[in-house]
């Protein structure tokens, strides 16, 4: 396994042609290995030290460390952005919806005159066409397919909220999931804890890869260079399931991270510490971004937090999310990883005969898109409200689409019992109905 030692924030988003306010905009530059492609496979960002930043911004996030000023101006390109027009300055509200407005039609049409201009608002875009729109065209594809559906958990199944405890998926929803389940092999992918992510879910039926893959229950036989290790235990039927944790080291270094975070949480309203076991997330959605009469907290001090801890910490690297900033094991393993690893796993990698579909909307499901792309057959889509630089070949609006798409693949599913999917893999088993 290769280890990286790396402080840098990976997968800023130097998404489209908007900067945010408050934080510095411009000020991230991708370094030459990378810079040809937007995301980046190798995912080395730097931070550019050369751009002046205007004092203005530098108040208001509180904090003069351009290096937190970077995170932040990245972790704030995650969210929908404002926008500001090439002429320089912000566009008032009604312009700035109407901008936005267009340019999500355009980025998630399948053609769209838009594309093809340079308007001042909106430079050049790429189409990410409705997978719901397509869903006749992408069923063509799989014809005589194994369909292995992943999905994403939050703002995938459920929709974003301010508490992270409180991020619940819907009856339908879970209703929908357990249907995909019994029609394809399906698993969960996310950055929570995995028993986390199971105890929204709370279905047997699935797979799950908990810390952004780094914690993966699956099959115990392991393959093709994947050494199963870990915690054993028996299935239903008897099936030896095993913990995949290529992090496991990490677990005491996580949880004293974890510690030293929360304590410097403490004194910062709406600052949250979650510990996702090999992934410990620092929210920021409740904190004041700005500093105020009032508020003497905000986002600058408290990434100032985390800097700290992580400078103590050369094994731990930071990654960004929707308003989280994150620290996680600085080893080659991510999402992508994960879907490869249940793919072998299963016995479904043939490029052939198999076709996996992705669900996610953060930058870490970026990973999983790549690990596709590169793959080549396999539907990439990407759930957000505003058009995002990404990977996935296609996208959906919002968790409600989501449930839309998948009752939709049922629908098609049922419609064609003999000529798709071969019948499941004997392989195919469900670890939580293991009694672990
Ligand atoms: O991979 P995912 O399943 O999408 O998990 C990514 C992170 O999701 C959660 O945070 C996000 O959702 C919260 C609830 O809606 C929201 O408050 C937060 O701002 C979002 O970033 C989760 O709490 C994190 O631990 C996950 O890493």
């Amino acid at each position: 396994m290769a280890w990286r030692s790396n402080h840098q924030a990976v997968y800023p988003d130097p998404s489209l042609p908007f900067s945010s306010p408050g934080c510095p905009s411009a000020s991230l530059s991708i370094s030459s290995t990378t810079a040809s492609s937007y995301p980046p496979s190798s995912r080395t960002l730097t931070f550019s030290k050369s751009i002046p930043i205007p004092s203005k911004k530098i108040e208001a996030c509180n904090t003069q460390n351009k290096e937190v000023l970077g995170w932040l101006d990245a972790m704030k390109a995650q969210s929908p952005p404002r926008f500001e027009s090439y002429m320089g300055g912000v566009l008032d509200p009604k312009a700035q919806e109407a901008a936005a407005v267009a340019q999500y039609s355009a980025w998630r049409a399948s053609s769209h005159p838009l594309c093809d201009l340079h308007v001042y608002f909106v430079p050049k875009i790429e189409n990410h066409p409705s997978a719901l729109e397509m869903f006749d065209e992408l069923m063509e594809e799989a014809a005589g397919k194994q369909i292995v559906v992943f999905l994403d958990y939050d703002g995938t199944l459920s929709p974003i909220v301010e508490d992270p405890d409180r991020a619940y998926m819907s009856d339908l929803m879970r209703a929908t999931v357990k249907e995909v389940a019994t029609h394809f092999p399906t698993a969960i992918i996310s950055g929570r804890g995995r028993e986390k992510v199971y105890d929204f879910v709370q279905l047997a039926e699935l797979y799950y890869a908990g810390s952004h893959g780094m914690d993966i229950m699956g099959p115990a036989e392991g393959c093709n260079g994947f050494k199963a290790t870990g915690t054993r235990a028996k299935d239903k039927k008897g099936n030896e399931v095993v913990f995949f944790q290529p992090a496991s080291k990490f677990l005491p270094m996580m949880d004293e991270v974890c510690k030293l975070l929360e304590d410097k949480a403490q004194s910062i309203p709406g600052a949250k510490i979650e510990h996702n076991k090999y992934c410990v997330t620092i929210h920021f959605r409740r904190v004041k971004e700005e500093m105020s009469m009032t508020d003497h907290w905000c986002w600058g001090p408290l990434a100032e937090q985390v800097e700290i801890v992580l400078k103590s910490y050369p094994e731990l690297q930071l990654t960004l999310g929707r308003k989280v900033l994150e620290i996680r094991p600085a080893i080659e393993w991510d999402k992508g990883k994960a879907v490869e690893f249940l793919l072998k796993s299963l016995g479904l990698e043939d490029v052939d005969d198999v076709l996996p579909v992705y669900l996610g909307d953060d930058r870490t499901d970026e990973d999983a898109f790549m690990a596709l792309n590169d793959r080549g057959k396999a539907f990439s889509i990407l759930v957000s409200t505003v058009a995002k630089s990404t990977n996935a070949l296609y996208s959906l609006r919002d968790p409600s689409e989501v449930m839309t798409f998948l009752q939709t693949l049922v629908r098609w599913r049922e419609g064609h019992p003999q000529s798709l999917c071969k019948p499941a893999d004997e392989r195919w088993f469900s670890p939580y109905g293991a009694s672990l």
